[in-house]
């Protein structure tokens, strides 16, 4: 039997929708807008593309987006310089700055300078290890996306054993804490790991965030086990046509073991601009002594 699709586009809408709500209640209710700031450095292709989806879904959703755009040579003070104004804005309740960086920045440096009430990605050292700590957190959006995602499939991980592949600060570390905070047995493999394969075949969920298309292979797969393909690995379309998208799981032999399975694209790609909404919501009621959101 083929696996159920876990599908990005119909959850995010849904997610969508909720934030559209909350932002409407804060702004009768408490006269408060949300406020996102993006700020875009260079001229990345698949940056633009996800920086022009973030700044209309914002808007969609009713809240103010602030988009900065500097060229790729600017000076590190510079960035910095404006990552201290927006701190400052009343009206910004999240700060973003698309990633990677070009050459000669110092990503780490900004994402300190980045105040942690405002820090959407959750990528500051202080949400970090506030997420570490089991506390409040702004968690990074693209693990929180991954396990809204799986637990459409299972209403509780509890005990299942999961298989996170890939240790970044983006992915990998935030989605192990997320698991750990859902109770279930956690993995974290890397490009050291001995025997993936193996310890792929006795995950009941496995997430791929490698960055290497179709890594891995429909026989890793536990059958009936849950598969989240956290990879976008982008081949630029021929004579200017559009990209070809490819996830870190060889999707067509995958989907005839796994029980559940997201595609790529159509799946945790999207819920990452959704889940940057619903941070920005939570972030905004934060910064007012407002109780946490319905969303
Ligand atoms: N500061 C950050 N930088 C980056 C992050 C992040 O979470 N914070 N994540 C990625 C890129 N990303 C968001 O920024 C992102 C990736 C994918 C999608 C998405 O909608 N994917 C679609 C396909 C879109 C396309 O055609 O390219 C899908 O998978 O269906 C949105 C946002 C790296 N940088």
């Amino acid at each position: 039997m083929t696996a159920r699709i876990i599908d990005g586009k119909i959850i995010s809408a849904e997610l969508r929708a909720r934030v559209a709500a909350e932002v409407a209640r804060l702004k009768t209710e408490h006269g408060i807008t949300p406020g996102l700031a993006v700020v875009l450095v260079g001229n990345d292709p698949a940056s633009e593309v996800y920086v022009r989806s973030k700044h209309k879904q914002t808007q969609e959703a009713g809240m103010a987006s602030f988009e900065h755009r500097l060229p790729a040579d600017v000076p590190q003070a510079e960035l910095m310089a404006l990552i201290a104004k927006l701190n400052a804005d009343p009206a910004v309740h999240g700060i973003l700055v698309q990633l990677p960086l070009p050459k000669g920045l110092d990503s780490n440096a900004v994402i300190d300078a980045i105040d942690p009430a405002k820090d959407v990605d959750g990528l500051n050292p202080t949400n970090a290890g506030r997420l570490a700590s089991g506390l409040f957190a702004l968690t990074p959006c693209t693990p929180l996306g991954s396990i809204i995602m799986a637990k459409t499939v299972h209403a509780s991980l509890e005990g299942m054993n999961a298989l996170v592949i890939g240790r970044s600060n983006l992915v990998g570390k935030p989605l192990v804490q997320l698991l750990l905070n859902e109770n279930a047995t956690v993995t974290i493999a890397h490009s050291r790991t001995r025997d993936l394969p193996a310890l792929c075949r006795q995950a009941d969920l496995v997430f791929a965030a490698v960055g290497k298309a179709e890594m891995v292979k429909g026989d890793w797969i536990k059958p009936g086990a849950t598969v989240i393909d956290v990879g976008i690995n982008r081949t630029p379309g021929k004579d200017g046509g559009k990209d070809k998208l490819l996830g870190d799981v060889a999707f067509a032999e995958a989907k005839e073991v796994a029980g559940a399975i997201t595609p790529v694209p159509g799946g945790v790609g999207l819920m990452t601009v959704a889940c940057l909404l619903v941070n920005t919501v939570r972030a905004a009621c934060a910064i007012h002594g407002l109780p946490k959101p319905a969303v």
